[in-house]
């Protein structure tokens, strides 16, 4: 019997499927080079290819000198303003900067003071999502998946939004500050919900505090006797500074500008974007950053030998070992090569605060994992680039310190992304006044139209 005739899409009938597939859709890797075009929008030495222009953000990570690209120590400015000032200020000034960071990200300046404290009222103000809300979208229809539950979320929100489509000013700034207040409560609920239906554990949720900081409110919500010290909700609000922007390149943000040019709503865009960070190779790497740590593990016997580890990172990369992706999962940048900034600062509270909560071990297999992959990607792949850790390497290790569960890793990383979206999907609206809408290059035969009685 044919498996067409089987009413299921069964295991051999996709099989069947996929067979006829894979007959008729091979493209050469060469044709790349071929017909000159420029494979994940790179240019042949991996930089990106120049697709607008912004006044957000700068991504810096090497230096074109005599037309060849050279490595540099990354650095990274919000609006012209180096990250690493925006936090060191914040730490020493004992005050929680995400708010701020959102005002610098949505309006190009550093709020004053008066602005600052009226912002930070409206922002708490906004985290109360919509009557029924809660109920109807997230309590009746829980995801195993909190990245899956804030798009469908997002997308949700159009139908609370009496004015979902209007693309002015007012109202692109309106839905950006709700949305932004209004993530992290997505997220808490999500959280508790999937605890409940998926995990069978006891969910809670408390009464937002309009007092709080967002850091603040998200671990309170987290906790089920509210109770979290200052440095760790400090601690927090640096994690959503450093992941609050990335520039215009990066897959989310591109995905927001790409979705906006098209002229489409504010949820579509955004929830698209959350679409887009979900993936390992984006955002999802924190997730499984944490997932190879435990592959590393159990696949090393002795976790203070380089040479060990090495091999089994050799292992990772030929697809031997771990999820068969053949990625060292928290290294590598498309931009960064010497370092990234946010890897950095991360990596220094992680070795601050990791030996107090029993997590040094794997706080020194990441930074084994750190040294050693430069020498094991030149080896498996015999080429010679600069790899350094990016974001995605110690943050999870951060949030464990922090009692985060691995199932919000990613999300923390959309709610702090969503200022950036925001401001890219409201400056590509006001700015870029065109479609954004690249090219294929064909690469078919024609084919002659066979009349189906006499297809064989
Ligand atoms: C917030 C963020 O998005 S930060 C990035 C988070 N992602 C990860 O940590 C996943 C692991 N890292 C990667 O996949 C990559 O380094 C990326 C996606 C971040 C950047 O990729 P690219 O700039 O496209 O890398 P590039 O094309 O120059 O890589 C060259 C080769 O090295 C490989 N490579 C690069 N990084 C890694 C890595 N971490 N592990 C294994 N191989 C790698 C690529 O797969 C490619 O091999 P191929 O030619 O056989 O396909
Ligand atoms: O810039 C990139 O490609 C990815 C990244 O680090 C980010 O979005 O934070």
């Amino acid at each position: 019997m044919s498996p067409y005739d089987k009413e299921n899409l069964s295991m051999s009938t996709l099989k069947d499927l996929c067979d006829e597939f894979e007959k008729n859709n091979h493209i050469d890797a060469s044709f790349y080079r071929q017909f000159r075009v420029k494979r994940g929008l790179r240019n042949a030495d991996g930089s990106g290819v120049m697709a607008g222009l912004t006044r957000i953000c700068n991504v810096h990570g090497y230096v074109i000198s005599d037309g060849e690209k050279q490595p540099a120590e990354g650095k990274l400015q919000y609006r012209g303003i180096d990250l690493c000032t925006l936090v060191d200020s914040c730490v020493k000034e004992n005050r929680f900067g995400f708010e701020e960071v959102a005002w610098l990200l949505l309006f190009g300046k550093l709020p004053t003071q008066g602005q600052l404290e009226r912002f930070t009222r409206l922002l708490a103000h906004c985290r109360e999502l919509p009557e029924y809300f809660v109920e109807d979208m997230i309590i009746k229809a829980p995801s195993p998946n909190i990245m899956n539950k804030l798009a469908r979320s997002v997308l949700a929100l159009y139908s609370y939004d009496s004015n979902p489509e209007d693309t002015s000013l007012e109202n692109l700034m309106r839905q950006s500050i709700h949305l932004i207040a209004q993530m992290p409560s997505i997220m808490v609920n999500a959280y508790q919900v999937k605890r409940r239906h998926y995990d069978k554990e006891t969910m809670y949720f408390h009464p937002i505090d309009l007092n709080q900081s967002i850091a603040e409110s998200i671990l309170g919500a987290l906790r089920i006797d509210k109770k979290f010290t200052p440095e760790e909700a400090h601690l927090l609000d640096i994690c959503l500074m450093l992941h609050a922007e990335h520039g215009g390149g990066n897959n989310s943000t591109f995905t927001a500008r790409a979705v906006s040019s098209s002229g489409t709503d504010t949820y579509s865009a955004i929830a698209a974007a959350i679409g887009s960070l979900k993936g390992p190779r984006h955002g999802g790497a924190n997730i499984k950053v944490n997932e190879m740590l435990g592959y590393i593990k159990e696949g090393v016997q002795n976790w203070q030998d380089d040479d060990e580890i090495a091999a089994f990172l050799e292992k990772l990369m030929k697809k031997e070992a771990g999820d068969r992706s053949g990625l060292i999962y928290g290294m590598g940048h498309a931009v960064y090569t010497l370092s990234d900034p946010r890897a950095v600062i991360l990596k220094a509270n992680a070795k601050r605060l990791a030996e107090q909560k029993g997590l040094g071990a794997d706080f020194a297999l990441l930074d084994a994992v750190e040294r050693l992959t430069p020498q094991v990607l030149a080896k498996v792949k015999g080429i010679d680039k600069t790899v350094c850790a990016n974001v995605d390497l110690y943050s999870g290790l951060v949030y464990r310190i922090l009692d985060i569960p691995t199932d919000l890793f990613t999300p923390l990383f959309a709610i702090a992304r969503t200022p950036g979206w925001c401001a890219h999907r409201i400056e590509e609206l006001t700015t870029g006044n065109r479609i954004i809408r690249p090219a294929y290059r064909a690469v078919l035969e024609e084919q002659a139209y066979v009349p189906l009685s006499e297809r064989q």
